[in-house]
């Protein structure tokens, strides 16, 4: 995987305009060579003093709209590209699997994105103006030739030994590289810890100081992977300016004492060698940037393979339109079997097998201790996980992978680690005396209201957090409502509504609710309880 493949991939438009263009801009800049070094010996008469003005004029004009062109043009490809893999991994997503995400980690994924597609954003236009570079030194490579074949094959002789030393190098750079990307991808995700745990630091000083101590460790691992990989590539900077300026004093100092070269001559190669100094650190110093940009585009496809590998047994074919679950009768779970899996496949936890029946119109409370395994149930009820064996039944039809997206609609959901949107997003007509209604009974009409399709405010308590993504379920008007503890976090005026009024209205309008339950005062409102144990109804 890189840079090539990467723009085989993503291209939108062929770049072989930018690459012809890079090409004009090189020869026509290397033609300046030959024209200054030529007005530098015969310039002073008139004529051709005006000949070379002329010439000059003319190849600097193409050079430079040529490479205007190619570095404009490489930047919009480039960010094309860009947008095109950021679009499509966040749209991937989205469409992959719960179970993958919680394993893979939030700020690894977040990480992955932002830092390697601004890294590749950043190189391309430096990588194109080297590879104009490098045709500015073929063209002058070709001009020594014309000068002198021995300064040819000198210099070439010491391009290929840049070339080699830079290879040799390579594959331990490449290594460092990707153990550098590791590293930087764990310090980034403590750093999110920071953020998320702020609290928590903030009130305990030794937690804070023992926790970034291990953050200063990392960044210390981290810092010393960059400079080891830093010092490699200024190794092969220093070689590249080693390797030209004793081509320079062979040119002037050794060719001339053994006769091989004089006078004109030897002004004009070695005039040819520094004009190719420029491009050539041009070129060295892209090579770590074609490095970095090479592993980015590995670790992007590697995270995009993954995702596609996650959701790949699950994919639909054909997704069966979302109104063809609109109600149900009932639905039935039979021998539901699920585990979380260690690294090695080994199970961590397993639920099952799992038989319930739930019938269109039923309040059912799932019951039971911490780490029984209720939440992971409510998402394999959901559809958010998959049984690894048995089957659901909706109406006598098997949920299966065509199946499950629009099975999955039949839900709304609050799980007690719940987010909350700013706007109600997928909602088409809004009611909004509903909605003020709903605010007005959840008690936050003083704390927010609904402005094109937006809340105006969604910095609230937990409480009444809960209180407006209930809201949102109600208006989500879905046949089956799901709710994980969401009263936990209820004062007792609330919790009592809930359990007494706002469940009974949603049986009365026809839905069914599974709800996770600790309030063992309010058992008597479910229709049925069933209680879990070590991941088993019991
Ligand atoms: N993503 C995960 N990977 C591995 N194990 C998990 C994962 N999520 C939960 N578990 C484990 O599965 C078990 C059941 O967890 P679950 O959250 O379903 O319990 P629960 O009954 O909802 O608990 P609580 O009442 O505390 O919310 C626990 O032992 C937990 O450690």
């Amino acid at each position: 995987m890189n840079l090539l493949t990467l723009y085989k991939k993503e291209a939108t438009k062929s770049g072989t305009p930018v690459l012809v263009m890079a090409l004009v801009s090189g020869i026509f800049q290397g033609l300046i060579l030959g024209i200054i070094t030529n007005a530098a010996s015969e310039g002073s008469e008139d004529l051709a003093y005006f000949k070379y003005l002329g010439l000059f004029a003319v190849s600097f004009a193409i050079a430079i709209l040529g490479k205007h062109y190619a570095l404009t043009e490489s930047t919009r490809l480039a960010e094309i590209m860009i947008k095109n893999i950021r679009m499509r991994i966040s749209d991937k997503i989205r469409n992959s699997e719960l179970l993958f995400l919680e394993n893979i980690g939030k700020s690894e994924v977040y990480t992955l994105i932002t830092q390697n597609t601004n890294l590749i954003s950043e190189s391309v236009v430096l990588i194109i103006n080297a590879c104009q570079a490098g045709i500015v030194l073929v063209c002058c490579l070709f001009y020594i030739a014309y000068l002198s074949q021995l300064s040819f094959l000198i210099t070439l002789a010491a391009i290929f030994a840049g070339i080699f030393t830079f290879m040799m190098h390579q594959n331990s750079i490449d290594s460092e590289l990707r153990q550098t990307t590791i590293k930087e991808t764990q310090f980034f995700d403590m750093l999110y810890n920071i953020l998320d745990g702020f609290k928590e630091l903030k009130i305990n000083r030794n937690k804070s100081d023992e926790y970034f101590s291990n953050v200063k460790k990392v960044a210390d691992e981290t810092e010393a992977l960059k400079i080891q990989t830093g010092f490699r590539f200024v190794i092969e900077i220093m070689f590249s300016q080693v390797f030209f300026y004793i081509l320079i004093a062979v040119i002037v100092f050794l060719l001339p004492k053994f006769n091989y070269m004089e006078g004109d001559l030897v002004i004009k190669v070695t005039t040819a060698v520094l004009f190719i100094i420029g491009p050539a650190n041009q070129l060295v110093t892209a090579i770590p940037l074609v490095s970095r940009a090479n592993i980015a585009v590995e670790n992007i496809y590697s995270l995009e393979n993954r995702l596609d590998k996650a959701s790949k047994p699950y994919q639909a074919k054909g997704v069966v339109p979302v109104s063809k679950f609109d109600s149900f009768k009932k639905i039935e779970f039979k021998d539901i079997k699920f585990s979380y899996l260690d690294n090695n496949n080994n199970p961590l936890f397993s639920l099952g097998p799992l038989n319930m029946d739930v019938s269109s119109g039923e309040i059912i409370f799932i019951v039971g201790g911490n780490g029984s395994g209720k939440s992971s149930f409510m998402k394999l009820v959901t559809g958010l996980y998959y049984p690894v064996s048995g089957q659901i039944l909706l109406d006598g039809t098997p949920i299966d992978g065509v199946t499950y997206p629009a099975y999955r609609e039949l839900f709304s959901v609050i799980f007690s680690d719940f987010h909350l949107f700013d706007k109600l997003y997928g909602f088409v007509n809004i009611d909004e005396n509903r909605v003020s209604y709903l605010l007005k009974t959840m008690q936050l009409e003083k704390k927010t209201e609904l402005i094109d399709k937006g809340f105006t405010n969604i910095n609230l308590s937990t409480g009444q957090r809960k209180r407006l993504a209930m809201i949102v379920a109600m208006l989500e008007n879905r046949s089956i409502c799901v709710f994980d503890e969401w009263a936990a976090d209820q004062d007792p005026i609330f919790r009592e509504f809930f359990y007494k009024t706002l469940l009974q209205e949603m049986k009365k309008e026809g839905k069914t609710v599974i709800a996770v339950s600790h309030d063992d005062r309010y058992f008597h409102m479910a229709d049925r309880i069933i209680k879990m144990e070590y991941g088993q109804f019991v």
